[in-house]
């Protein structure tokens, strides 16, 4: 069997496959409640035979969406239409996952296809809050409040119960957002983070809000569930966060309960033009996380052949891959991968109302 289609087992939970649907943001909800949108999005990927597929960035607070149609978890009436559609990806075979977030300075942001920009306080728009009052630049230049201990803590808690609603919605795969130029990555980045007080300046600090939320979240989030987050591993700017901290601060979440990491990179200021943008370009750095650390890793970015996939996982350089525009092109990309490397009864990968039509020529 090929690796990309051997089963993996972390914790009390076997992914069927090595191929993980990333978390893709939809901007679809209304105060964070998925709808029929979110259902047919993420069931027919789960329905395309992807052993796990991930929630999008899901909001721990209102304040915390990117944009005002982000979905959200902030709200226990949120559970039950999550629920709706972890059963579903759960009866199809694929285990569901969800990514929570609080996009710090770049909230309050329009949809893509709607700007992309910030949007005024008042106007719609909010108030954001980061580590430091500094603006992330470019379309996005509200300048955010400085947060407050009690702040921090705050966001904290409210990381704890999205937690929480999570598990009883159903979710088996917790992702923390850590990447991306969001609030976890603000306070991680010296880019960011000019804080004169324990959370800023040092290596110590500049972690300290990671560590705390991860082991928050790891004290309510079941031991024999998965608790994996993403992480911009590299800002690829002189100043900014190296792959040589990063795999000190991996190390760290490792000993603290961490389960896999999904690796990540960059955005945290607007400057992507460092970027070595390219097919499968972040797999040597995901590799050399895993080498060194130890830590069972998810690959991804530009990652879209089957064979380019495979080898991946086989050459050890990850333990399962994540995609996402490739996802969004093709939501039957796992079966196609299965036929491309020649599984047996590739067709099998589909709900049984599929298989045996799809196998006749
Ligand atoms: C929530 C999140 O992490 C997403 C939001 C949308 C942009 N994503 C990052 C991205 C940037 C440029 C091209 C593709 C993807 C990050």
């Amino acid at each position: 069997m090929p690796s990309l289609f051997q089963e993996f087992q972390l914790k009390d939970v076997r992914l069927k496959n090595r191929v993980g649907v990333s978390p893709m943001c939809q901007y679809s909800s209304e105060d964070g409640f998925p709808n029929d949108w979110h259902f047919v999005h993420l069931g027919s990927r789960a329905v395309g035979g992807a052993g796990l597929v991930i929630v999008e960035a899901t909001a721990v607070s209102p304040e915390g969406r990117i944009s005002p149609a982000d979905s959200g978890i902030y709200l226990d009436e949120h559970v039950e239409p999550f629920a709706r559609i972890a059963r579903f990806m759960k009866q199809y075979g694929a285990v569901p996952g969800i990514q929570i977030a609080h996009a710090g300075r770049k909230a309050s942001a329009n949809k893509p296809w709607e700007g992309d920009d910030h949007i005024e306080t008042g106007k719609g728009g909010w108030d954001t809050i980061a580590p430091s009052a500094i603006p992330f630049g470019g379309n996005l230049n509200k300048t955010p409040m400085e947060m407050t201990v009690d702040d921090i803590a705050g966001i904290q808690n409210a990381f704890v119960a999205a937690a929480q609603r999570s598990l009883a919605a159903g979710f088996e795969w917790l992702e923390l957002h850590f990447a991306h130029g969001y609030l976890a990555h603000e306070f991680y980045s010296p880019l960011a983070n000019k804080r004169t007080d324990r959370y800023g300046g040092s290596f110590e600090n500049r972690i300290r809000f990671i560590m705390e939320t991860f082991t928050a979240v790891r004290n309510v989030w079941p031991d024999r569930l998965p608790l994996t987050a993403r992480l911009s591993v590299t800002d690829w700017i002189e100043g900014g966060v190296t792959v040589e901290e990063s795999i000190e601060l991996v190390r760290r979440l490792k000993d603290a309960g961490l389960d896999l990491l999904d690796v990540s990179h960059g955005f945290v200021t607007p400057d992507i033009s460092q970027v070595p943008w390219g097919p499968g370009f972040m797999i040597p750095i995901t590799s050399r996380i895993r080498q060194e650390t130890g830590i069972p890793t998810a690959a991804g970015w530009m990652i879209t052949d089957p064979h380019q996939a495979n080898d991946a996982i086989q050459d050890q350089h990850t333990d399962m891959v994540v995609l996402a525009r490739e996802m969004l092109r093709d939501p039957y990309w796992p079966y196609h991968a299965a036929v491309a490397l020649g599984v047996e009864e590739a067709s099998e990968i589909l709900p049984i109302q599929y298989a045996r039509a799809v196998k006749a020529k």
